[in-house]
Order: structure tokens, then sequence, then C-alpha cells
């Protein structure tokens, strides 16, 4: 198995540019099935779950040809099938972001149901609320979710009773093509959500409203392939924020390749906190960090604080000169990285979605097991300023959305490694 050996205590320096987003490169995959030809994303990351959409489409019909590390072709032409099997969507719940593209171009659509995660159970009973409004009908059995949009779509105003990026992200991928006006109340308004409808429009659809709460969707009979550019990834890019504030030299470090107004309430907290950083050309220099002080702070929908960054910053207030307390509102099971964190000497108490944590003087490296994606992240960041040597477990995770995630740290100058050991229950 593979795992990351951060040596710790030594100082980051340069420059690192993020890669495309990965919550925004997955759904606009899924939409090149609205658009037969051959669309191009480029900006791609290179993750395993990038490579898993690729096998859900290509399941379907699609073929894909990877111009360069992040240029993707996709053609879906040929697309003739309409099922997300169980073995991908178990892999990657971002499958399910095919449903409303497989109602949008094939009127149905049998998905795997996905089931809960690690971060909590994650229903989609507001994508299917918000698409039955639309006319689709649905039906459960062996596991699977077989939809069905009969004779077509209908545009429908839908209330959301939570403004789930999930959820607005399948209703417009299936009101684009339904007859007459969808209107979103209550829709999400994460960047990645804008891109979305920013290909979508330029692909032939008319969504106006797209970042705000309310999103209004023409159906149009037929969409064009295009050209497009992943957004840079704000989350990774936060992830380095974090790790120059805990470990940049007298230089600082520069994270580039993102919009800074994408992590306004990130920075804005770290700001509270004392970490001192500046905009500069496609991103911040970030510097490090003498005393951080103690902030509260509760996860919430855009422009709220993303519960993707939840962990890494929770490292930051492991280490601050006081107490603070972080709230999960978006998902009810995200804290599980708290306790390994604690296994590197953080003093942090968990009661229902609070962690309540104190900040302590430092880290001692540990061996540790990555929960989640995020979490594994935050816990290799952690390591750079341990004491002794970290080792991350289980970083299949971290492989789900990081780009080469170890050589961006070893380039900045971290004592970082991937390294294959043993299987420890293997003989
Ligand atoms: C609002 C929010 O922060 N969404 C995050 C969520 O998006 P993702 O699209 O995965 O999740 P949603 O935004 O849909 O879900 C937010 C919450 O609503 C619940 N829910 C959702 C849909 C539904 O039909 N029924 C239901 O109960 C979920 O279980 C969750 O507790 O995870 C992604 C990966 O971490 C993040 O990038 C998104 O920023
Ligand atoms: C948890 C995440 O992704 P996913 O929704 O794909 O699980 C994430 O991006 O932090």
């Amino acid at each position: 198995m593979d795992i990351i050996r951060v040596e710790g205590g030594h100082p980051i320096e340069g420059r690192v540019c993020v890669s495309g987003a990965k919550n925004s490169a997955l759904k606009l995959m899924a939409a090149t099935l609205l658009a037969p030809g051959k669309t191009t994303l480029t900006n791609v990351p290179n993750i395993s779950d990038v490579h898993v959409m690729g096998k859900v489409l290509k399941g379907m019909g699609a073929t894909i040809e990877v111009v360069d590390e992040h240029s993707l072709v996709i053609d879906t032409s040929a697309v003739d099938q309409w099922e997300a099997p169980y073995e991908l969507v178990a892999k990657m719940r971002a499958s399910t972001a095919v449903l409303g593209p497989l109602l949008g171009r094939m009127g149905k659509a049998k998905i795997a149901m996905p089931g809960g995660c690690n971060l909590g159970a994650r229903k989609i009973d507001m994508h299917i609320l918000g698409l039955e409004a639309l006319g689709v009908k649905f039906d459960t059995e062996h596991g699977y979710i077989y939809a069905d949009a009969g004779e077509g779509m209908h545009g429908e105003t839908v209330t959301l009773e939570f403004a789930s990026v999930g959820a607005t992200e399948n209703l417009i991928m299936a009101a684009v093509r339904a007859k007459g006006t969808t209107v979103i109340d209550n829709a999400a308004r994460e960047p990645e959500i804008v891109d979305l409808a920013n290909m979508l429009n330029e692909m032939g659809a008319q969504i106006t409203g797209a970042g705000t709460p309310v999103v209004t969707i023409e159906g149009v009979s037929e969409l064009h392939p295009v050209t497009h550019r992943v957004i840079g990834d704000r989350i990774e890019a936060g992830t380095f924020i974090v790790a120059g504030a805990l470990m940049a030299g007298d230089a600082g470090v520069e994270v580039v390749g993102f919009a800074p107004h994408h992590l306004g309430m990130v920075l804005k907290k770290l700001e509270l906190m004392g970490i001192d950083f500046e905009r500069i050309e496609g991103g911040v220099r970030v510097y490090r960090v003498d005393t951080i002080r103690p902030v509260d702070i509760q996860t919430l929908p855009f422009p709220g604080f993303p519960t993707d960054m939840q962990a890494q910053v929770m490292v930051l207030s492991a280490l601050a000169d006081g107490s603070s307390v972080i709230t999960e509102n978006i998902f009810e099971n995200r804290f599980m990285f708290a306790s390994e964190l604690v296994r590197m000497g953080a003093n942090i108490r968990i009661e229902s979605h609070h962690a309540m944590i104190h900040g302590v003087k430092g880290f001692s490296g540990a061996q540790v097991t990555s929960p989640d994606l995020r979490g594994g992240a935050a816990l290799a960041v952690a390591g750079l300023i341990a004491d002794g040597t970290t080792e991350v477990s289980a970083i299949h995770h971290i492989d789900r959305g990081y780009e080469h995630f170890v050589k961006k740290l070893v380039e900045l100058g971290a004592h970082v490694e991937r390294v294959t050991v043993p299987d420890p229950i293997d003989d």
C-alpha cells in the first residue's frame, strides 16, 4: 500500500499552481452528454475521480481522447446507454451527476442508489423531488433508481428545501432540455454551479441567475459541443494556503491558478486568525503566521465557509492561542479527521456537530489514516509542522481530488515522499 511520509519542520517557499476544480470538472464531464459530438475540456485535473467519471461516460458509449494531461476530448455522439452502474457510483458519488444529463439526452436513466459514505447519509431525495416536478417518474428496484421522462420534461418552479449543490446541478442539466421555463428557487450558489451554467450557455442553453439563489432555465431543443476551461480548484488552493500559513519561509508561498473571490469566506476567517497574505496576479501570497488567533467557524453553503475546507482550517485552530468552535452544518460525519489529529497531539472534543478545539503548542508526528479526501490532505499538511515524521495511510482518498499532491509539496521544498510499504495485515 502507498502512504505519504512527511518529515516535519522544513520551511516551504515558491509558487504552486493549483489544478482545475474537481467539483467542477466532474459535473462538466457529465454535462457533455447533453451535447452530442466532441466537447473539449481543458484544465481538467488528473485525479482518480476524473478517471472514474471517464469510465461512467465510456460505459454509456462515449469515447475520450486524452490530448494532454489536462485536456480531454469527450465524444458523446454514439451514447446509447443510460446506466451508471453500482461499481462506479460506489467508488464516486459524483457519478449521480449523470442523472440530469441522461434525462435531458435520453429521456431515461438507471443509476445505482448511492447509499451513505464516510461523510454522512448524503441522500438524493431533493434531486428526485425536483425532477419529479419536471415530470420525471421514478422507481427503485434492486438498489437502482430508474428515472423516466416519458414524452419529455416540462418547465416548473422548484423550491429546494436546502441549497443543495448536487440537486441544483442535476436540475439545471435536466431543465435545459425541458419544454418551457424552469425556475430553481433556493439554488446553490457555488462557483462550480456558475462554471457549469457558463459551459451549458456556451453550448446553447439559456440559463440566467447562476450564482444567485434563483436560477431560471429556458428549455432548448438541442445543445452543441464546445471547448471549455475548468475553473481553478478553490479547495486545493485553500489547502496550500493553510500549508503556507504554517510553514512558509520569509518570502512566503504563492498559490495561483484560482480566483480568490471563490474563497472569500475562507480568506476572511484566515485574516481573523491572524494569517498574513496579499493578492497577487491569479491568486495570493501567504506568509507564515507566528500566533494563530482562535476564531469560531461554521460550514455553510457558498458564500459561507465551505465544508471542504473544514479539516484544513481545523489544523490551524488546533495550534491557535486559545479555544475555538468549528460547527459542521453540511455533513453529519465530517469530524473523523479530528480523532486522527488528536493522535498528533491536538486537543479536540467533538459534541454532535461541534468541535471544541483548545489550541496546543505543537503536533508530534504520528501514523495516521486519511478518513476522507480533505481530512487526508489536512493530516499531511499538519505533518509539515509536526515534530518528527508523520505517515498518512489510506491516501487513495487524497488521490481522488489532489493532483500530484506530493510533487507539488516537494517542489515547495517540503520533505514529503510517497512510498509503498507492506500492508501490515499481510504476512
Ligand atoms: C452545500 C454544500 O456545502 N455542498 C457541498 C456538498 O455538495 P453535494 O452536492 O455532495 O451535497 P449537497 O450540497 O447536495 O448536500 C448538502 C447536504 O444536503 C443533504 N442532501 C442533499 C441532497 C438531497 O437530495 N438530500 C439531502 O438531504 C446532504 O446529505 C448534505 O447533508 O459536498 C461537496 C463535496 O464535499 C461540496 O463541494 C459542496 O460544497
Ligand atoms: C467530499 C468531497 O467530494 P465528493 O462529493 O466527491 O465526495 C470533496 O470534494 O471534498
